[in-house]
């Protein structure tokens, strides 16, 4: 059984595009997988639910007997940050609820889990609790997907040092091409990121090339 994080340099990176590929390759390898986005910010109400998009394709992914509530059991209406949101809807996020949330969903025996944060690592949750906390509690390691454009070494290296300094583990993180076109200086961005980052690069995720990403990803938490 083997349960991450997995955080980024910024919102709108790829945390939940690499989080999909990366449940439905070991979906594929017959693997028993869930996903879980304690707290969405950014819904539509779907027969009277709040329905996120992160929350729908990581439940989307999984394979487990699991609801789309327990994949997700914040799920606050605007796009906007979720301490701000759930202000605003007189939401009070707990460590304990999301640790509980997390335990939820391991009753359904999956062999791999994926926890998705929201935003970048230092994601403010309200009443002095941040999302770094939660994962310090579950002690669950940490993968960075770097959505590889100009501004990502310094998210990239000020993220892996957070991480470090919570006392948590990064496994190790992931280039993410955001464009169809890799970013100018690509490869030098890359390596400059090997030589900074304490952790292995994990995969190179092509942009929109799913089959590939697949065949590439199988293996990277073995
Ligand atoms: N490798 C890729 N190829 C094609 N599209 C991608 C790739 N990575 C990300 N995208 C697209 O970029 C957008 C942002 O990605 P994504 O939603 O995964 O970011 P995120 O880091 O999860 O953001 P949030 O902080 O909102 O959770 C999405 O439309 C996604 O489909
Ligand atoms: C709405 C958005 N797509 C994410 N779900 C939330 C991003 C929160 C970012 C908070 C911040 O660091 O400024
Ligand atoms: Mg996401």
């Amino acid at each position: 059984m083997k349960s991450f994080f997995v955080t980024g340099t910024d919102t709108e990176v790829g945390k939940t595009y690499f989080s999909a590929r990366l449940l439905e390759a070991y979906a594929e390898k017959g693997l028993r997988v869930t996903g879980y986005k304690p707290v969405s910010a950014g819904c539509e109400m779907v027969d009277g639910q709040p329905v996120n998009e992160d929350a729908l394709a990581l439940w989307q992914a999984s394979n487990t007997s699991v609801s789309l509530q327990q994949v997700n059991p914040v799920a606050l209406m605007p796009p906007i940050a979720p301490h701000i949101a759930a202000e605003q809807a007189g939401v009070t996020i707990s460590k304990n609820q999301l640790v509980d949330g997390y335990h939820n969903l391991m009753a359904s025996r999956p062999d791999v889990l994926i926890m998705e944060g929201a935003g970048g690592w230092q994601l403010p949750l309200g009443n002095n609790l941040w999302m770094p906390d939660i994962v310090s509690a579950l002690e669950l390691p940490v993968i960075m997907v770097v959505g590889m454009r100009l501004g990502c070494l310094n998210h990239a290296m000020l993220t892996a040092q957070a991480i470090s300094h919570s006392g948590l583990s990064l496994h190790g993180w992931v280039a993410n091409q955001l464009t169809p076109t890799p970013m100018p200086y690509y490869e030098q961005n890359l390596q400059t990121l090997k030589e900074s980052i304490n952790a292995p690069l994990l995969a190179e995720l092509p942009y929109h090339d799913d089959a590939l990403s697949r065949s590439r990803l199988v293996n990277i938490l073995t």
